[in-house]
């Protein structure tokens, strides 16, 4: 299994890092177009192997395209991220040039590879790389929800006092800090409804913290997050690796499914080795429709944008 990153930057990175700690890749090429420093994070990476305990093979690549033939997984993080007091869908300037760019020199290479959209605004970037690429709509994955229900768990645990591992939930709906619709109604603690415990008012701080979780992180470090990033990255990939059959959370193309069309948005779909094996469709009530049609509205306004 040869997976591709590229952007060696903060999330390209941690992604490299969690995917060869998790042991499932035979190699990891990461690739920049800063002359050395995918080279430099690959063997910053690979010493840390012995320590780690994996055989992943990381190696480095200034832009030399050659490297990734083959790849069964490209992941696409280059891009700018954003800075304290912008949103993601300001980057669309910069990053839609560089996303079209990368997709279209990684399938010169690996003509059958599934890529994995990380950069922002990533519903749009996810989308673009549909409409530049012609891919199959089941080989292009865009990341975001995994993320967000990540951090959607990590606050439902705060407010319920609990174990992470005890709770569980799910965001769907537009990657951005209006977008995102965190389905709090079926969110559980061991298979009980969330609202067994805290109040609908503490519920609905959850919601909003969840909403700007990036833009939180943002504040506090300066530029965007990369661990959690990295981690739900990782996620997908090995559960494409290793055809474990997982839904998350993903930026898929629509076709009707969810009263949608022609967008990338977040839905919960199963992933395996042939990439989006199945979309799922939960039956939602009328506030959550209305959340989830005021998300594609803001996705939709951000694909205009494109320059197709
Ligand atoms: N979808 C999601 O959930 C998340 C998305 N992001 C996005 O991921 C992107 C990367 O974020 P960071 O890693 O923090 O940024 P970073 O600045 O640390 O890394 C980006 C890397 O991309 C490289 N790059 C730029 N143009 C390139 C090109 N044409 N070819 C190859 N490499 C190129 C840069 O040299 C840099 O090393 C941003 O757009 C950010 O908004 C970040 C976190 C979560
Ligand atoms: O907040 C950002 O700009 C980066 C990102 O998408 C996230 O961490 O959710």
């Amino acid at each position: 299994m040869k997976v591709t990153v590229v952007g060696a930057g903060a999330v390209g990175a941690s992604c490299a890092e969690y995917i060869a700690i998790k042991n499932f890749a035979s190699e990891v090429v990461l690739l920049d177009i800063k002359e050395g420093y995918a080279e430099g994070k690959a063997m910053d990476l690979m010493q840390t192997a012995s320590l780690n305990g994996f055989d992943t093979k990381i190696t480095g690549s200034t832009s030399d395209y050659s490297k990734t033939a083959n790849s069964d997984i490209c992941v696409i993080t280059s891009g700018i991220p954003r800075k304290p007091g912008m949103t993601r869908e300001e980057l669309i300037g910069i990053n839609a040039g560089i996303v079209k760019a990368v997709s279209a020199d990684l399938i010169k290479h690996s003509p059958e590879t599934i890529i994995i959209v990380v950069s922002n605004p990533m519903d749009t970037m996810t989308y673009l790389v549909h409409k530049t690429t012609g891919l199959p709509k089941e080989r292009i994955i865009g990341m975001g929800g995994a993320l967000d229900s990540a951090r959607f768990k990590y606050r439902l645990a705060e407010a319920l006092e609990a174990p992470i591992s005890d709770v569980d939930g799910m965001v769907i709906g537009g990657h951005s800090d209006k977008g995102m619709v965190p389905l709090t109604r079926l969110a559980t603690r061991n298979s009980v409804p969330v609202t067994a415990f805290i109040s609908q008012e503490r519920l609905d701080q959850v919601k909003e913290d969840t909403k700007v979780g990036g833009a939180t992180l943002t504040g506090l470090l300066g530029t965007s997050a990369w661990y959690a990033p990295g981690a739900a990255v990782s996620g997908l990939v090995q559960a494409i690796a290793c055809d474990q059959k997982k839904i998350y959370p993903c930026s898929v193309l629509l076709n009707g499914e969810y009263g949608l069309s022609d967008l990338c948005i977040g839905v919960p779909v199963v992933l395996g080795r042939n990439g989006i094996e199945k979309i799922v469709e939960i039956e939602l009530n009328d506030a959550e429709k209305a959340h989830m049609q005021e998300s594609a509205d803001g996705v939709n306004a951000t694909n205009g944008l494109l320059e197709l």
